[in-house]
């Protein structure tokens, strides 16, 4: 579905719910196929999510995960500890394109039996679920941060528990503490102290229900809008001060563009009053990778320039977010100079009209480039991808009034 999208209010209002954090949903349904005392409410209705769900509940051969990279790594640790079980673990194009080996590197050290389907490093994999009886782990913590979590997830099922030591820089450190505390509110002992994680084992856990905070990601694209318009309230339920989600750390960066979080029980409230715009942002991202493509589009619209580094892993996600951000900028007369790890937009005043952004597979380029209706219209191609995430995208913004409309393709 392409469509064109664009806007002409100056003021937006209006309250929405968004759907439970993916990246929470997805650690929970793990934990629940090994501890089923364990409840969840608010669960994500993203595709990443349904793909979990169907994976831990089919009996096929083959588990089709498609683009989902938490689901491809929680769940090669998980199938990996199911004895007697044989699963083939595989995914979309691009998954087939994004790296494993260090996982499945510490999955074999602990005593695995996995082999490569198709390409050394990559999915699909082949499982035969074991009874691994080792509890300490090495495993590098600066490709992704989800192959220590999926080791994490695993960790309170193993006889002896796990102690898992990190190597290098570590990247997307946030998901690591989100990983630590979801499993300690389900009652499992852990610490993670100087690059040592130790989770204790447990057979069973109390029977509980677990709240599931909404997605702070897929908040970012409503401060984009807040910041982008002159004036807005937006009101969003189900999220707290204190978010397991290093996403949350938006609130902090948006009020550079002046959007101000009000934070009420269970809602937040983003405010924008008119106001002086910075001249540049500087962010390193490291800790919060999925919000560089909302915060470079704010940029781009606002006629802001930006530094972002930290961005190391976004060559590796959904696509290549560095090139497609580059592509997709300089469409609309910006320049924009990328090197492995960083992103330089430079401020431009007149953005192209006519312009068809490209999607690549990737739910983040339709959702980031949205806001930019509020200064021009343009046609974004591909615009279901955003069900990977937060499939109701488009009806929200239609509830903000923004006009969107079907285009032939
Ligand atoms: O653990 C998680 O839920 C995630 C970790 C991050 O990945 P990396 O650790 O690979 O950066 C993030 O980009 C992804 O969207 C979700
Ligand atoms: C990178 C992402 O997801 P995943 O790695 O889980 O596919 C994302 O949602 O931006």
């Amino acid at each position: 579905m392409d469509i064109h999208i664009s806007h002409s209010k100056k003021k937006i209002s209006g309250e929405l719910q968004i759907t439970g954090s993916k990246s929470e949903s997805n650690r929970l349904l793990i934990l629940q196929a090994l501890y089923p005392s364990l409840e969840v409410s608010n669960l994500s209705n993203s595709d990443d999510t349904q793909v979990m769900q169907k994976a831990l509940s089919s009996r096929e051969e083959v588990v089709d995960i498609h683009h989902a990279g938490t689901a491809m790594r929680f769940l090669a640790a998980y199938f990996a500890t199911r004895e007697g079980r044989e699963v083939v673990l595989t995914g979309s194009k691009r998954m087939k394109e994004r790296p494993v080996k260090l996982l499945v590197d510490a999955l074999k050290s602990l005593g695995a039996d996995i082999s490569y389907e198709e390409n050394e490093g990559f999915p699909p994999l082949r499982i035969k679920g074991k009874k691994l009886e080792k509890d300490a782990v090495r495993v590098q913590a600066n490709i992704s941060s989800q192959y220590v979590s999926a080791l994490m997830l695993i960790a309170p099922s193993l006889p002896g528990g796990l102690e898992i030591k990190l190597d290098g820089q570590i990247t997307s450190a946030p998901y690591i503490s989100m990983t630590l505390e979801i499993l300690q509110n389900a009652g499992v002992k852990g610490e993670f102290k100087n690059n040592k994680i130790k989770i204790q084992p447990e057979k069973e856990l109390p029977s509980k229900t677990i709240n599931i905070e909404s997605d702070w990601s897929s908040a970012s694209y409503f401060y984009s809008i807040a910041a982008i318009c002159e004036e807005a309230e937006l009101k969003l339920s189900n999220y707290r001060k204190t978010s397991l989600q290093g996403d949350s750390c938006l609130a902090r960066i948006y009020e550079h563009f002046g959007v101000i979080t009000e934070y009420l029980k269970d809602t937040i409230v983003l405010r924008k009053k008119p106001c002086k715009k910075p001249k540049r942002i500087i962010e390193n991202l490291q800790n919060s990778p999925d919000i560089a493509q909302t915060i470079a589009v704010t940029c781009l619209a606002l006629g802001i320039g930006c530094e972002l580094s930290g961005l190391h892993t976004l060559k590796i996600k959904e696509t290549d977010r560095l090139v497609a951000l580059k592509t997709e900028m300089e469409k609309f007369g910006a320049r924009v100079d990328i090197t492995q790890d960083s992103l330089r937009l430079f401020p431009v005043k007149e953005l192209a009209e006519g312009v068809s952004v490209e999607t690549y597979n990737d739910h983040r380029m339709a959702m980031a480039f949205a806001p930019l209706a509020l200064r021009i219209g343009h046609r974004l191609l591909d615009a279901g991808v955003v069900s990977k995430s937060y499939p109701s995208f488009w009806e929200d913004l239609d509830k903000l009034q923004f006009s969107v409309k079907t285009v032939a393709e």
